[in-house]
């Protein structure tokens, strides 16, 4: 059992009383926490405004080296790290070795950018005049992260915010506290100066709730539940500050009479079932046109019998998965694999048929290890039947040929399209992000294009006699 306090000023501080276990073994006491309250966010906030001048001030090159050697120390502790995400949030040990490595990579790329000039030169039309673009910070960021990706989400969230200077106070989920106290603790080995990076643990509606109102909060990014991220951007957007929600999905894919239906059945059983399907980006509903649905059924039945899930991360997500399950059944489901009958908090994969395009697990996110397959007559039907959804993150598209899949790279609605590849997993130097409910649809994170969030831009005109 280990104690994660919270880290204010450069001091851990705070009484641990919120208790989190082990999803594959509840005896096992993973990590106890503060369930603190809004004088302890109105503190971090305080210490990071008063470091923030000093941090912006350091020269970015140092500020990045400091990503570097949190990424050595992360990565000297790579096993222990990994086996602490695995208890805590219930991946299988390799799903949990590839997001630490995953956050090792994120510091890596983004601590190199310390190096690159952020601004343009531009020609003037005055004479004499040079005109060029800074980048500056835009003072003190809050992150408010979930806990399906409990280290890879903050870091991808932490080194953009820190590399360009701003000062940072985190909300980690309460159920994923440890994992992401391995990422603080190497930032804090590597050398932040106390005050640039603060953590307040606590319920999300007292201290994720206390940080979007505070007026100190230029920036907020946000990665959950889409009903949350709503909330926050109604507060966020009444004071005009800036917002980044990366929220649900109901991610889609689409299978043509010409694809190999056991590749086709491998791509999706990875977007459902990986990581127990508890990703924004999982695969949860597929389309399939009229001479592949059977032989794909059965390739899918197939993968789903002999995959290897985690437990879900905790009884209240079980409680839902189950519930979807259940409501599928009552509308009709005909459950090909899998099916409600958890053991312990362990589920199986589950794959249904028989449900219509209205069915509520066609259309509601369950974020479990789910996936509706359902009939089309034609690949335009099937596009029409993607982009129904008031979600928009990722969808794919199965095929060989080459026009299908560039029209559904032009028409799907979506922020990411996949071909012949899952719909979940993500690079790191690509922009990421949904449209219509599944974000905030402004700025996007990962690559460069998240440096975009955490600055603005100051146009300088410097003219000589
Ligand atoms: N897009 C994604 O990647 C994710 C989506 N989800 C979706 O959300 C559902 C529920 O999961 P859950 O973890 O409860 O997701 P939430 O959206 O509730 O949690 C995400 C983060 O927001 C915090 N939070 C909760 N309520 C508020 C609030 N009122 N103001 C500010 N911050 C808040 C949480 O804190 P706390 O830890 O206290 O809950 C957590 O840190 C899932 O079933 C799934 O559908 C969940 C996780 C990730
Ligand atoms: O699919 C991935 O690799 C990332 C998913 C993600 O960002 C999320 O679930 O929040």
């Amino acid at each position: 059992m280990t104690d994660v306090l919270n880290l204010i000023g450069g001091e851990r501080v705070g009484d641990p009383q919120v208790t989190r276990r082990n999803p594959a073994d509840p005896g096992d006491v993973v990590a106890v926490t503060p369930s603190s309250d809004a004088s302890v966010v109105d503190a971090a906030l305080a210490a990071a405004a008063e470091a923030q001048a000093a941090w912006a001030a350091t020269p970015a090159p140092a500020r990045g080296a400091i990503l570097l050697d949190a990424a050595d120390l992360l990565r000297s502790r790579h096993s222990e790290v990994a086996s602490d995400l695995s208890r805590e949030e219930g991946k299988t040990l390799a799903e949990a070795e590839g997001e630490v490595r995953r956050a090792i990579d994120v510091l890596r790329f983004f601590g190199s950018l310390g190096w690159r000039g952020s601004g343009e030169v531009l020609p003037s039309g005055l004479p004499g005049t040079m005109v060029f673009t800074r980048r500056e910070p835009l003072g003190v960021a809050a992150l408010i992260t979930p806990w399906n990706f409990p280290i890879a989400i903050p870091a991808w969230k932490l080194a953009p915010a820190l590399v360009t200077g701003n000062a940072v106070v985190v909300k980690p989920a309460e159920l994923t506290p440890l994992s992401f106290a391995h990422l603080t603790d190497a930032l804090v080995e590597a050398g932040l100066p106390a005050g640039v990076l603060n953590v307040v643990h606590g319920k999300g509606s007292v201290v994720g709730d206390a940080l979007a109102r505070d007026e100190r909060v230029a920036a907020l990014s946000f990665t959950g539940s889409t009903g949350v991220g709503l909330g926050l951007h109604r507060i966020l957007s009444d004071r005009r500050a800036r917002v980044q929600l990366e929220m649900g999905g109901k991610n889609a894919y689409l299978i043509l009479d010409d694809a190999d239906p056991l590749a086709a059945a491998k791509v999706v059983a990875a977007g459902a079932f990986s990581l127990t399907g508890q990703a924004c980006t999982a695969t949860s509903r597929v389309y399939c046109t009229p001479g592949l649905r059977e032989a794909f059924l059965d390739a899918l039945a197939e993968e789903a019998e002999s995959y290897v899930m985690g437990p879900v991360v905790s009884e209240q997500q079980l409680a839902v998965d189950v519930a979807g399950i259940e409501t599928a059944r009552a509308e009709g489901a005909t459950i090909v694999s899998g099916g409600a009958a958890p053991s312990g908090q362990f589920l199986r994969p589950t794959v249904l048929t028989g449900l219509t395009h209205e069915s509520s697990v066609v259309r509601d996110e369950i974020f479990g290890p789910v996936v509706a397959v359902l009939g089309v007559d034609s690949y335009e039907e099937g596009l029409a039947r993607v982009n129904d959804s008031r979600y928009g993150l990722t969808a794919g598209i199965c095929t060989r040929d080459l026009t299908a899949a560039h029209h559904f790279a032009a028409h799907a609605q979506v922020g990411v399209v996949k071909v012949n590849r899952p719909t979940t997993g993500l690079d790191l130097n690509v922009p990421f992000g949904g449209v219509k409910d599944s974000s905030s649809n402004t700025f996007r994170e990962q690559g460069t294009a998240a440096l975009d969030f955490y600055t603005w831009s100051k146009t300088v005109y410097l003219g000589h006699d």
